[in-house]
């Protein structure tokens, strides 16, 4: 029997930089062959657009594959194993496959998904790689609800979930190999020392914690650490007690039922994303102020997508994680491409749709 093919699980939270770690790890990927399969919230493309913008030739639009947008955990029979079966039928396999999952997943289901007969025998999970926003963090923007959900489960015993921000935060911590803390450059070395011996005591014995800016690591560290993690689930606790009833089983692959039956009391129900459509901005300066402006009134936790600038023929990329707004002008617009803009916002359930649509289309 041939050797299974190793593959890499790439999580970590919304904007904390797996894509751009992605996009290193292909543009210094020595004549490996790596397809990628992405996993992305929110309708726009951005990362599989980014990263098939690579211009890379070890990164060729054929190698990646976008799964349908949705949780993979609802979605593992009807989107992922067969997109899972493709790659693997080709007359060139691959030399390592990286999943990208979207910034609101659970590892621990994509993970689970290895142990399907159909994908057990030919794949591997390689290790699970969670990139951390190392600002955010040092911020608090994970931390700071602790308080108030200790009040409230204090007022409830029944309660027991956490905000959906932390609770994300710890599965995506219990379940990793290797954590990343990412966005170095915006730290001081002692802000991200602290950070890294903070992660490091909270996370599994023996995982590695490495710290990196725009997620540039040797693609030797990431690849090849040979955990095969879809054997040492249990280590792997989910905070998530509400679907709890995935555990046990490793079998499940012929109840369909069961992975759509509670497709609506996920976490990451308490998210959401549309996509506001306007036409060209004349300064993306302006237009970068009035978008970190938006994001502060609304509470949006990430936006991202390109637009059009009056009289540049190239397509600007506009990606804010929290307030921190970034923008670089990618490639030209195709001939057969509309001069619009178009940006994806996504943030916790209840956006005000509406006002978000008329702020940043003014
Ligand atoms: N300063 C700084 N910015 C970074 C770093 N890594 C990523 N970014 C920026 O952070 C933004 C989000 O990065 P992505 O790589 O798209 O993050 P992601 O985790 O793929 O985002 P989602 O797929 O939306 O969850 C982009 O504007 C990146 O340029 C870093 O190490 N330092």
């Amino acid at each position: 029997m041939p050797a299974k093919i190793p593959a890499t699980v790439v999580t970590g939270f919304l904007g904390a930089g797996k894509t751009t770690l992605i996009r290193h790890m292909l543009q210094h990927a020595n004549g490996k062959r790596i397809a990628l399969i992405i996993n992305e919230f929110g309708d726009l493309g951005v990362d599989g657009d980014i990263l098939k913008g690579c211009g890379d030739e070890t990164c060729t639009e054929d190698d990646v594959m976008e799964l349908s947008n949705g949780c993979i955990c609802c979605t593992v029979a009807d989107d992922f194993i067969p997109t899972m079966e493709k790659l693997l039928e080709r007359e060139n396999a691959p030399d390592h496959i990286v999943i990208e999952t979207s910034g609101l997943a659970l590892p621990q289901p994509l993970v689970r998904a290895f142990n399907w007969p159909e994908i057990r025998t030919r794949v591997t999970v390689d290790g699970v790689v969670t990139v951390v926003d190392g600002k955010a963090v040092t911020e608090g923007r994970f931390a700071h609800n602790v308080a108030a959900v200790d009040a409230q489960r204090a007022m409830d015993e029944n309660l027991d979930h956490e905000t959906p921000l932390s609770e994300l935060f710890e599965d995506q911590i219990a379940c990793a190999d290797m954590i990343v803390v990412n966005k170095s450059d915006l730290l001081s070395g002692d802000e991200s020392a602290s950070l890294v011996t903070k992660l490091k005591s909270e996370s599994r014995d023996g995982v590695q914690v490495v710290k990196a800016s725009m997620g540039a690591l040797p693609v030797d560290v990431l690849l090849g650490q040979g955990i095969g993690a879809e054997d040492d689930l249990d280590a792997r606790h989910e905070v998530h007690h509400h679907h709890h009833h995935h555990d046990e089983d490793d079998d499940h692959h012929d109840d369909d039922d069961h992975h759509h039956g509670h497709e609506h009391s996920h976490g990451h129900d308490e998210f959401e994303s549309f996509v506001v459509e306007r036409a060209e901005i004349t300064d993306p300066t302006a237009f970068a102020e009035q978008v970190a402006d938006v994001i502060r009134a609304h509470d949006i936790l990430r936006l991202k997508g390109f637009a059009a600038v009056s009289g540049k023929p190239m397509r600007l990329t506009l990606q804010a994680v929290g307030p921190r707004v970034d923008t670089y002008f990618d490639r030209p617009f195709a001939a057969e491409e509309s001069r619009t803009t178009r940006l994806v916002v996504i943030g916790e359930s209840g956006l005000d749709q509406s006002a978000i649509t008329t702020a940043l289309s003014a």
